[in-house]
């Protein structure tokens, strides 16, 4: 099937990101959130790194004019069901995704095929509250996704070649590699990567190191681009935290219990960059780290 157009819902870090390179393989978006504010802040950001592209030669001016120029914007999400295409990208709540679900089943085109770049969820239970579970899948974008290569493709119990094979093609449409992984908890990056952060959190909560500390010895001691408590504030802690709950319920398995201090910086509302605090506070001129 040939897409076009495709719709996404949820304009924060990686709504604006997946809007960025589906707009730059000529796609044309339609971007959704339910606040004004979040859209136009995405269009800032994808602005920013567009121009950041061009200053490194990596797309000239015009490219740029003619990307920014495919990305339209909305708050009225029954807008998005003309698209052929649409990637749910909201935060990493079940009800959440099922509400959207629920709410674009009525507008959409048969053809219409539906994804979720949930970090986490379960693709197989998300698809079954729709009517569609043949032609709805994982596609898993990385963080920040213009830079990433790598997207994630999580096939339900239902989703049928066709789905699954068009995805591959808009996946090596945006130049990016596809990995396949199974429909369990957490599929295949977050179920290495988000345990290896809590578990960086379990070390600071025991002290065995503190901030900096810990972040130093897995940049330099392993050769990680950012230490795991910097990520985990890239990531978002609100995130990391639901994943780890997914983890922990989906494979029931105490290994993958979330770290309470963890837990405690989401109570706090220190999600981490996105909202100017988590591990470090990102309020002044250079992080500091919050302990
Ligand atoms: C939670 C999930 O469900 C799954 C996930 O996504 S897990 C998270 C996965 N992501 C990671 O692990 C990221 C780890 N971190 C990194 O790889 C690096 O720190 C980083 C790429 C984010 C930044 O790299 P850096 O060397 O510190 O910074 P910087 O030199 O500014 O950037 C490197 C390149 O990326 C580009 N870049 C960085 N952020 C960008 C953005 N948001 N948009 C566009 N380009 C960007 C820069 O322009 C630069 O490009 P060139 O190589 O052409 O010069
Ligand atoms: N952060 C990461 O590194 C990665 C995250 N993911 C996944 O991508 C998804 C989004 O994560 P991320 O971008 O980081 O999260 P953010 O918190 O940055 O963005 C989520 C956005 O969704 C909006 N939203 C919430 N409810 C709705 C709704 N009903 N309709 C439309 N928009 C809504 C939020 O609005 P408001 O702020 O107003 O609530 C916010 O703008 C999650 O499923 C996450 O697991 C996948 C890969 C990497």
């Amino acid at each position: 099937m040939s897409i076009q157009s495709v719709g996404i819902v949820g304009a924060g870090q990686m709504g604006n990101g997946i809007a960025h390179v589906f707009a730059l393989a000529g796609y044309d978006v339609l971007l959704n959130d339910i606040a004004q504010e979040s859209l136009d802040k995405a269009v800032a950001t994808v602005t920013k790194n567009l121009d950041r592209q061009v200053q490194r030669e990596k797309i000239s001016e015009a490219g740029k004019d003619a990307a920014l120029a495919r990305i339209k914007t909305t708050m009225a999400l029954p807008e998005l069901g003309q698209c052929d295409l649409i990637i749910e990208a909201a935060t990493e709540r079940e009800a959440v995704k099922d509400k959207i679900f629920e709410a674009l089943l009525p507008h959409l085109k048969p053809t219409t095929i539906l994804a979720s770049n949930t970090s986490s969820i379960s693709i197989t239970r998300l698809a079954s509250k729709t009517d569609r579970p043949e032609r709805f899948m994982g596609v898993h974008f990385m963080n920040p996704v213009p830079v990433m290569k790598l997207v994630e493709l999580i096939r339900g119990i239902a989703t049928d070649d066709e789905t699954y094979q068009t995805m591959l093609g808009v996946v090596k449409s945006l130049n990016k590699t596809a990995a396949s992984a199974e429909d369990f908890p957490a599929f295949i990056v977050n179920r290495i990567l988000v345990p290896m952060i809590n578990e960086a959190v379990y070390t600071l909560y025991e002290g065995v190191g503190n901030v900096e500390s810990i972040d130093m010895a897995m940049k330099l001691g392993a050769n990680h681009p950012m230490g795991p408590l910097e990520l985990g504030d890239f990531i978002g802690l609100d995130t990391c935290l639901a994943i780890m709950h997914v983890l922990h319920d989906g494979l029931a398995d105490t290994k993958y219990r979330p770290c309470p201090l963890l837990t405690k910086y989401v109570e706090a509302g220190w999600l981490g960059r996105k909202s100017g605090r988590g591990f470090y506070d990102y309020r002044g001129e250079k992080p500091v780290p919050t302990r």
